[in-house]
């Protein structure tokens, strides 16, 4: 296991839970002045007219039971008074909320503000959503499922406050049913629901506003946000004086009959990142003692990749199968003292077999474990769906089960290492979703290994990086329809090399190298 001082949270992008968050309120509620809903609202008011540009126009601001509406309300005053046309929408004869939010419904009627207790027609510069942030308990029903439909439909900018209405800020998973903002505006920290699962689709460009307020003094994050700064240091320029040996042996072992290609593209990918070796032990060997495409690759077959003792790493899975002959392989690979990557069919095996599991959680060096939703359903004996109901809760109990660093691939993948910590990545896009994309996951994560990363930054980096090449490709028009994973690993040699110049250019810890 990577040695806790190469992992530098510090500089990362906070990620806060809704129990965190409510222990920041608490502590920092009563002091301030102003209220903390009038700070909420004011950079609400901000954020809207930075929206509509200026200009004077109709807006409609739905308001909630809770604080998330006193949000609203207070927004709504300020907008009223610089001259505004604010509609507002609200069904609650008697505000149930703290004091605030019944205090900002006052002051909203004190400024002559009307109150319709359901949406108007269409023709807005922009609707605010302050029905709901933090507090949601249970699914949105009845006749605020109906607002939320209305506004969905609706053709003009969506500004959600703190977290769109009806998404888990927790999760991400959408409760009944959420509002598609093209903007959210978050307040005091992020929230880790706003990057996995169903958030990317519904927040639109997210900023965050801390109201002033200093999270970390009071309660460490609940996670992180994977950035750069996470594995800076490992970013360095070559040596000049190197040679092959230096840049490390990458195993690879997959590619059953018909599945060949994810071994390769494993291997590739192992290569193009910068692997100074790297050995793919075909179960097909027989049918394929050469890639034609990528001649660098020493195919050989799994056994001999295996008894190798040149391993800085071995990744098993792409391609694997679950024959008894892969079944076998993985009993000894569970026994390298190597860094091990369990990919695929290595993680389908995994859950079938105890033996298995036992061998692995007594492993002394590091094990990555890549599953998808449906892998890591198999691993926990439980349904995708209950797994996506909580992604970051259950890579957690993978990490621990298996007492391995662990993905949970999909849109805002979760690392879990098996200390707790737990990070979502914000880089990809659903171009990737397509076959092969995680055997180029895996090449990358082992080509990392082989480097002598540290196995948790190799996982961490491994996966933003992946996205980054993904989202390189987007850039140039080259997706997200019709990316394919071999155009990623083509991409992820240019952005490695990007992200090394700009280490170097960036990062004064190198200018003296
Ligand atoms: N407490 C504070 O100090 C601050 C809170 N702020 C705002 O307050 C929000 C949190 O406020 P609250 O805790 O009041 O929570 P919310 O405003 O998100 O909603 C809670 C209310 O909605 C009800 N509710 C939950 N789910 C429902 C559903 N599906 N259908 C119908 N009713 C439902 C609850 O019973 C409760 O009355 C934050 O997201 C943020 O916008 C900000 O003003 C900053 C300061
Ligand atoms: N919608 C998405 N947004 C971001 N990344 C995605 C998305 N869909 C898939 N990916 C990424 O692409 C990869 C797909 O891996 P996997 O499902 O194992 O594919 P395969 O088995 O076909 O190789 C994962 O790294 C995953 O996180
Ligand atoms: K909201």
């Amino acid at each position: 296991m990577s040695a806790p001082r190469t992992l530098n949270t510090a500089p990362l992008t906070a990620l806060y839970n809704a129990d965190a968050l409510r222990r920041i309120e608490r502590h920092y509620a009563p002091d301030s002045t102003p209220r903390l809903m009038e700070r909420a609202g004011a950079t609400g008011a901000a954020k809207a007219m930075q929206l509509v540009g200026g200009r004077h126009g109709r807006i409609l601001v739905l308001c909630g039971p809770g604080n998330n509406g006193g949000d609203g309300f207070v927004l709504a005053r300020q907008l009223k008074q610089t001259g505004f046309d604010v509609t507002v929408v609200h069904d609650c004869d008697e505000h149930r909320g703290a004091e605030d939010a019944v205090m900002a419904w006052a002051s909203w009627r004190a400024v002559g503000g009307l109150t319709l207790p359901r949406v108007p027609d269409t023709g807005y510069a922009l609707v605010v959503d302050a029905l709901y942030g933090i507090g949601l308990t249970r699914p949105i029903e009845g006749v605020h499922a109906t607002w939320i439909d209305a506004v969905n439909e609706m053709d003009c900018p969506v500004l959600a406050i703190d977290v769109p209405s009806g998404l888990n800020a927790d999760t991400g998973a959408v409760m009944g049913r959420a509002i598609r903002a093209s903007h959210t505006a978050t307040m005091i920290a992020m929230k880790p629901g706003l990057f996995t699962l169903d958030g990317p689709d519904h927040c639109g460009e997210v900023s965050l506003h801390d109201l002033g307020l200093d999270c970390a003094a009071v309660t460490p994050p609940s996670g992180w946000q994977v950035g750069r700064e996470l594995f800076a240091h490992l970013l360095r320029p070559r040596a000049r004086n190197s040679h092959k040996g230096t840049h490390g042996n990458a195993m690879l072992v997959g590619g059953a009959r018909g599945m060949a290609g994810a071994a390769l593209l494993a291997g590739r990918a192992a290569l193009k990142v910068g692997a100074g070796r790297v050995f793919v032990g075909m179960l097909d060997h027989a049918a394929l003692p050469l890639d034609p495409e990528q001649p660098e690759l020493m195919i050989r077959t799994p056994a001999e990749v295996l008894a190798g003792d040149l391993a800085t790493c071995v990744a098993i899975g792409p391609g694997l199968g679950q024959s008894p002959a892969a079944l076998d392989l993985m009993r000894d690979a569970v026994r390298t003292p190597a860094t091990l990557v369990l990919d695929a069919d290595a993680l389908n095996l995994l859950a079938q077999h105890g033996d298995l599991e036992q061998a692995l959680t007594r492993r002394e060096a590091a094990t990555l474990l890549t599953p998808h939703p449906m892998e890591a359903a198999r691993l926990l004996r439980s349904s995708t769906a209950k797994i996506q109901q909580d992604r970051i809760v259950s890579a957690r109990e993978l990490a621990r089960r298996f007492r391995a660093s662990v993905v949970l691939k999909g849109c805002g993948s979760v690392i879990a290492l098996p200390d707790g910590r737990w990070f979502i990545n914000t880089t990809g896009n659903p171009g990737m979703a397509s076959a092969g994309m995680g055997d180029v996951l895996t090449g990358l994560i082992a080509g990392l290994l082989a480097q002598g990363w540290p196995a948790d930054l190799a996982l961490l980096g491994g996966v933003h990086l992946h996205g980054l090449a993904g989202d390189r490709l987007v850039a140039q028009g080259k997706g997200p329809n019709g990316l394919t994973a071999g155009e990623v690993i083509e991409s992820a040699r240019a952005a490695f090399n990007a992200l090394i110049a700009g280490a170097d250019s960036r990062d004064p810890r190198h200018s003296t190298r």
